[in-house]
């Protein structure tokens, strides 16, 4: 492959970021790499693994020069960072960001960017309960989505740019519009990560079944809820604070859903118990059989057994 971006800047050194500087060396996309992050601890732990042709001590040096800059910070943050490199942007450079949350972002990001340069708002969808600069790894973005949310009057050439270096990475793109992006965001991934969160606190709070119980007999589901209820809590506390509205939302649907069934588990409703389940796994083999889990490990296999 070829490079993309010769001179790129990556801000904030954690998982995504990481595991873009991974997967652009393995495609050989860009030329030099620049790093930064706040914290002297990460950028001397970047400069120990070789996160980064060179790590920096400040954002002025690191976006300098770059023709691409990635803010790869929580997304609380990202509106400070941008006031602050504004000034220093190379006229013709593109930024993007990879926050979970875009209406906010572009709200709190979009203002800040120069006359001249680009701002290309992505999410990869692709992570892991692990952060910080050891966590990432090439392959993160292999036939996940990147889903790409443009401004306003965006320059198509520079958004089919930023396209072609996720699919470089690996990632298949989606174009959507930023408030489709929160709401589908919320349904798929926000209001799930709150459902865990608060499942392994239910789990910690009864105190009638220890913690010893919980760790020897959680099968699945619960071991499932305790690796996301792990994820970074600073990236989620900005996640839920930035993505209000549609968390709000999908939350209010989620309780009423879950005052039917309670209600149903009280009256005795075998019925619609069994009707509501036989609906869910419906929707989950038809998502297998369209061929759309890409997350499901053993995919190839689910399909041929069920
Ligand atoms: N973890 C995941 O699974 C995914 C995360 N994202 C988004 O990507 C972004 C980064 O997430 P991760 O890489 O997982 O986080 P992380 O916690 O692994 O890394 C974040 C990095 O940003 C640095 N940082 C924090 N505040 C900063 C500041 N003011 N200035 C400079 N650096 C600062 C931290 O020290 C850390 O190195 C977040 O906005 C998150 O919403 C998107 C997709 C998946
Ligand atoms: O680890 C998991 O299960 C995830 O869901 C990863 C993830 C976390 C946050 C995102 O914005 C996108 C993907």
């Amino acid at each position: 492959m070829s490079v993309i971006y010769p001179r790129v800047a990556l801000i904030g050194l954690g998982l995504i970021a990481s595991s873009m500087f991974w997967a652009m060396k393995r495609g050989g996309l860009a030329d030099h790499v620049m790093g930064y992050a706040r914290s002297e601890d990460t950028r001397e732990t970047a400069r120990r693994i070789g996160l980064g042709d060179e790590v920096v001590d400040t954002l002025v040096d690191a976006v300098r020069d770059a023709d691409l800059v990635v803010l790869a910070t929580p997304v609380g943050v990202m509106g400070r960072i941008a006031e602050e490199i504004a000034p220093h942007l190379k006229p013709g450079a593109t930024v993007i960001d990879v926050g979970s949350v875009k209406r906010t972002v572009i709200e709190e990001v979009g203002p800040h960017i120069p006359a001249g340069v680009q701002f290309v708002p992505c999410h990869p969808m692709a992570g892991t309960e692990h952060s910080g600069p050891e966590a990432g790894f090439a392959s993160l973005f292999d036939n996940r989505w990147c889903l790409v949310v443009p401004v306003e009057d965006a320059d198509p050439e520079a958004v089919a740019r930023v396209e072609a270096y996720w699919q470089a990475m690996g990632a298949n793109t989606e174009v959507m519009e930023p408030e489709h992006h929160d709401l589908v965001c919320a349904v798929v991934s926000h209001v799930p990560h709150l459902i865990a969160y608060t499942m392994v606190g239910v789990a910690d709070d009864l105190r009638r079944v220890s913690d010893q119980e919980v760790i020897k007999f959680s099968a699945a589901g619960f071991r499932d809820f305790t690796r996301i209820a792990a994820s970074d809590p600073t990236m989620w506390r900005d996640v839920f604070l930035t993505n209000k509205e549609a968390t709000i939302e999908i939350l209010g649907r989620f309780t009423e859903e879950l005052m039917a069934l309670q209600r149903a588990i009280r009256t005795g409703d075998g019925e619609q118990l069994h009707a509501y389940f036989t609906h869910t796994r419906a929707i989950r083999r038809g998502i297998l059989q369209a061929g759309q889990d890409t997350n499901e490990p053993d995919f190839g296999r689910a399909k041929v057994k069920r």
